[in-house]
């Protein structure tokens, strides 16, 4: 305070903590006052919505201190305290989070058109992924959703089989070295699919990737860890906070190893489009196995239209824009980098910062999902020989003794492999929640209940895949839920590890080709055993779904070596 308005408040009598009282002091009542005001119809339909009320200001906020697998354990015994609600209410400090968990309810969200906007935890993944296409929304979502889909057509993907079954090869030798003892298949898997990615959607050559695979999947898995650490921990939620803590000074060092490799490969591939431009559509890598049989293979197929559906990760009554029959042609079909490069050059609107942001969501949705998926499949097998037993003979039925590679066909054969798949992505699915953020009232279908405009709902596929009264015994691993007669009556949503409807996950059927290269491959040359029992797992949800006690195998070699 300067001298002369200090003399006119000492003159006046008032002192700074009586100025405070009388200015500061209402000015937070009255803002206090209005922020209910303006919330007032969300605490009006929130107090209609079962669930525990919580502690006055924080809710039930400190269920979310702690460790990932002890935050998991108390999550999922509130869940089960409201078991029989189809709807469940959890204030978080001031934030009302509603889960859903009744396929009708979900099949409202995600097939919106309008209910796209993602819940605003997932800013913290701003400074790695920017706007890319998992966080962005409105107008700018939609045009590059619209671009990016067509780049994994099936057309597009069959051409990466030759890369699928050399990297699934290589893995193969990689996890020889442990001759029988047990080790964590996480950072094998994760390095598999971050070379993959590499290869096949941003068309890196393996020359010069270097070791910069491995170290690139080992900072994601630090970066996620940080980000649900940020998500469940309210006070490092303020980015002033935030940057306070050694966390932030670790993000900055991993998102400088992430973003320098993506800033390589987007270096790497301009130059090559500029020396080049024709080379470009030629530098998708052509299968180079059976064609001819392939394309018979092909036909018959589109006859039958099996390849859609359940083979590819969704339940077969559900359609998005990755189903689209019409073929998008033979110039358009470009690996995903080289289309968002051709289309940067061709006059669509997108800058460097905004191809690098998708590069970075491509590589950070395309791996670490699809490292844990394989990785559960990899446990999974490993504690129900019988059933691994069924996916050998499968396996040995197509291939023989042949160390050939796999082709498209195989894959649309391997109906056992697919069913074991599915069975995990439901019991284990890697994403384990989705969440919106509502921009308008929702009235429910399941029952006489609407959900409030500004309120965050959670879609957590974890207790969603484990109704009772769609899985009959929804905690025993039993592929026979995804036999055709057993999927005929149930509900479309109930089913959605890859999301469903406008915002699906675009890599679900890159997902499952890769997952069924890669699986294949290695029960080809193993047979896994898994030390600890499923019912002993101990999960943690951190973004990506995981097991805290690692995902030990042990494999015993079941022929002779392939040749990588
Ligand atoms: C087993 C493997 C995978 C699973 C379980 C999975 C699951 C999901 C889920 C649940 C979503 C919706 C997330 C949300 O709404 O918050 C999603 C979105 C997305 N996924 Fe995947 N995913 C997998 C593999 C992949 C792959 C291989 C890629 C790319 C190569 C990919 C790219 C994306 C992208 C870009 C989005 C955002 C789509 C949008 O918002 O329009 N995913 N994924």
């Amino acid at each position: 305070m300067s001298t002369a308005s200090a003399e006119v408040v000492a003159a006046s009598g008032l002192t700074a903590t009586t100025l405070f009282t009388y200015l500061i002091v209402p000015a937070l009542v009255l803002w206090v006052v209005y922020y209910r005001m303006s919330r007032r119809r969300l605490y009006e339909l929130a107090a209609k919505l079962p669930g525990p009320e919580g502690l006055p200001l924080v809710g039930k906020g400190l269920e979310f201190i702690g460790s990932p697998h002890d935050i998991y354990t108390r999550v999922n015994k509130l869940g089960l305290e409201w078991e029989d609600k189809p709807v469940v209410k959890v204030w978080v400090g001031p934030r009302l989070l509603v889960f859903l968990k009744d396929p009708r309810d979900v099949e409202i969200i995600l097939s919106s058109h309008v209910h796209i906007d993602k819940s605003p935890e997932y800013r913290f993944f701003k400074p790695w992924l920017g706007n890319g296409l998992l966080i962005s929304t409105g107008e700018k979502w939609r045009a590059h959703r619209k671009l990016i889909a067509p780049t994994f057509h099936l057309n597009v993907l069959k051409s990466f089989l030759d890369l699928f079954n050399q990297n699934s090869r290589a893995v193969v030798e990689k996890m020889r070295k442990h001759n029988g003892e047990a080790f964590d298949c996480h950072d094998y898997m994760s390095e598999c699919t971050v070379e993959i990615l590499l290869e096949t959607a941003m068309g890196v050559n393996k020359k010069t990737q270097n070791q910069s695979g491995f170290e690139y999947a080992m900072a994601v898995m630090k970066m996620c860890h940080i980000l649900h650490i940020r998500s469940t921990k309210v006070w490092l939620r303020p980015d002033f906070l935030f940057n306070l803590t050694s966390y932030a000074k670790d993000q900055v060092k991993l998102l400088d190893v992430i973003h320098t490799l993506t800033k390589r490969v987007l270096k790497k591939k301009k130059e090559t489009y500029e020396k080049n431009k024709s080379a470009i559509l030629n530098s998708i890598p052509m299968p180079t196995v059976g064609i001819k049989e392939e394309k018979k293979a092909e036909e018959k197929v589109k006859d039958k239209t099996v390849v859609e559906g359940l083979s590819y990760g969704q339940s077969s009554g559900l359609k998005d824009d990755l189903d689209v029959d019409e073929d998008v042609g033979e110039k358009k079909r470009l690996a995903f980098l080289d289309l968002l490069i051709e289309s940067a050059q061709n006059g669509v609107v997108l800058t460097d910062e905004e191809i690098k942001e998708q590069v970075d969501t491509i590589m950070f949705e395309g791996h670490d999902t699809t490292a844990a998926g394989s990785s559960f499949f990899l446990c999974v097998m490993g504690t129900h020989p019988e059933i691994q037993a069924k996916v050998i003979q499968e396996i040995d039925e197509i291939f023989g003794d042949s160390d050939r590679p796999c082709t498209f066909q195989d894959t649309l054969e391997m109906k056992y492999l697919e069913r074991c798949i599915m069975e995990t992505l439901r019991m284990f699915p890697p994403v384990p929640i989705i969440a919106r953020e509502l921009q308008q009232e929702v009235k429910l279908n399941s029952c006489d209940l609407s959900i409030p405009a500004k309120c965050t709902v959670v879609i957590a596929t974890v207790k969603l895949h484990r109704q009772p009264d769609t899985y009959p015994n929804p905690d025993v691993y039993n592929p026979d839920n995804f036999l055709p007669e057993n999927c005929a009556n149930r509900h479309y949503y109930s089913f959605v590890p890859f999301s469903a409807g406008p915002r699906s996950c675009v890599g679900r059927k890159y997902a499952m080709l890769k997952l069924k290269v890669i699986l294949s491959t290695i029960l080809r040359n193993f047979t896994v055993h898994s030390p600890t029992k499923l019912e002993d797992w101990k999960l943690q949800a951190d973004i990506i779904l995981k097991r805290t006690d690692g995902f030990k195998i042990q494999l015993k070699p079941r022929k002779k070596q392939t040749v990588a």
